[in-house]
């Protein structure tokens, strides 16, 4: 069974509620939050019940779309005013995935050119339902781009999940291994657990041997190793936030995948849907870094693993300046460097 066979998104829409995949509770529990409220579509986003940068800005949008069917008022201006507000209240949810803004951005901008409080609440749904349904394609688009970079047979290492639970549908990163599936290929995928939050152990091990597809998990540490004695073919990562020049934000650990692999001479890839590119952020020291809670690091499943008040660090993404990216795949075709040139014209070939 494949994922274009058999899918249940990680968020659905539900009118008066959102039912939500808990992402933290996987791989032991598969759990749908019923989540009422903009408050606790806050918490799901900031607590990672959701995460991914294409699924977190889906569950915002729908966030938008849930408070506004509660709201109570006549007047367009006072509820477009409101509604600002809660866009703002959504956006400090987690500062680094783009997405988050850019999905709530358009939302808020659909509400715009209403003519009425009701039209207003409808425009907003309609808009939130579009992100969710146009990014199933969009990923698709990506899983076949990066599949022609891919042979059969071809082993690939990936880290954190940008899987189908990351997005509505196949993935950005882990695309390719759903559609070679679809395809009859066998493609070995190198999963890294991707410390602290594990999401290659919990979440891409989980999804793509759910799937049949072939994946072997490594700690952090097994990486380079791996990449040089397993004949890794190519390294594709997700990605939260694209800069203009290319300099990629994503999941803490991939600009050290990006140096090992050129090291190494494996190509290393970055699958980014266009709403990923940020175009705004020049580059990569501008793209702000999450830092997250300690006990995130400290403890693994409430249990202590380090001594009583050490330090923490505990960045949640790293930037991959864009020399080390052999390609950027995009759902409109793939960018092989030159990336300040090249980004712009592709996104405003297609905005
Ligand atoms: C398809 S985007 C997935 C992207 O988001 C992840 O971060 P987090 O799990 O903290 O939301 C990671 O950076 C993935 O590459």
């Amino acid at each position: 069974m494949t994922v274009a066979e058999k899918w249940v998104p990680s968020v659905r829409y539900r009118g008066d509620h959102l039912l939500i995949l808990d992402q933290q509770q996987l791989p032991h529990h598969t759990v749908y939050l019923n989540v009422t409220s903009i408050g606790h579509v806050w918490d799901t986003i900031s607590k990672l019940k959701v995460r991914g940068a294409p699924a977190i800005g889906i569950t915002a949008a729908f966030g938008l779309a849930l408070w506004s069917n509660t709201v109570k008022e006549d007047d367009l201006s006072i509820f477009l005013s409101k509604l600002k507000e809660q866009r703002d209240y959504l956006a400090s949810s987690r500062p680094t995935a783009v997405n988050l803004f850019w999905a709530i951005d358009r939302v808020a901008a659909a509400a715009q050119s209403a003519t009425s409080v009701d039209d207003a609440k409808k425009r907003i749904e309609s808009e939130a339902l579009h992100i969710q349904e146009e990014d199933e394609n969009t990923c698709r688009k990506i899983g076949e781009y990066a599949l022609s970079l891919l042979q059969d047979g071809d082993a690939v290492m990936t880290i954190c999940n940008a899987g189908a639970i990351a997005t509505s549908k196949y993935g950005t990163a882990l695309a390719p291994f759903h559609l070679a599936k679809e395809k009859g290929w066998t493609l070995s995928v190198y999963a890294n657990e991707t410390r602290p939050v594990l999401q290659g152990s919990r979440l891409t091990a989980w999804e793509l041997q759910a799937n049949d597809i072939d994946v072997t998990l490594i700690t952090d540490n097994m990486a380079a190793h791996t990449l040089k004695t397993k004949n890794i073919k190519a390294v594709i990562v997700g990605c939260d936030r694209v800069a203009a020049n290319g300099d990629t934000a994503n999941k803490i650990g991939t600009f050290g995948l990006a140096l090992q692999a050129r090291a190494l001479g494996i190509p290393f890839y970055v699958a980014c849907p266009l709403s990923t590119l940020d175009l705004v952020t020049a580059s990569g020291s501008d793209i702000p870094i999450e830092e997250r809670p300690e006990e995130e690091v400290t403890h693994i499943n409430g249990v202590r693993i380090a001594p009583e008040g050490i330090k923490v660090f505990n960045p949640a993404f790293d930037v991959t300046p864009a020399e080390y990216i052999s390609a950027i795949i995009t759902e409109k075709g793939i960018i092989k460097g030159n990336y300040t040139n090249e980004l712009p014209k592709l996104k405003e070939e297609h905005k």
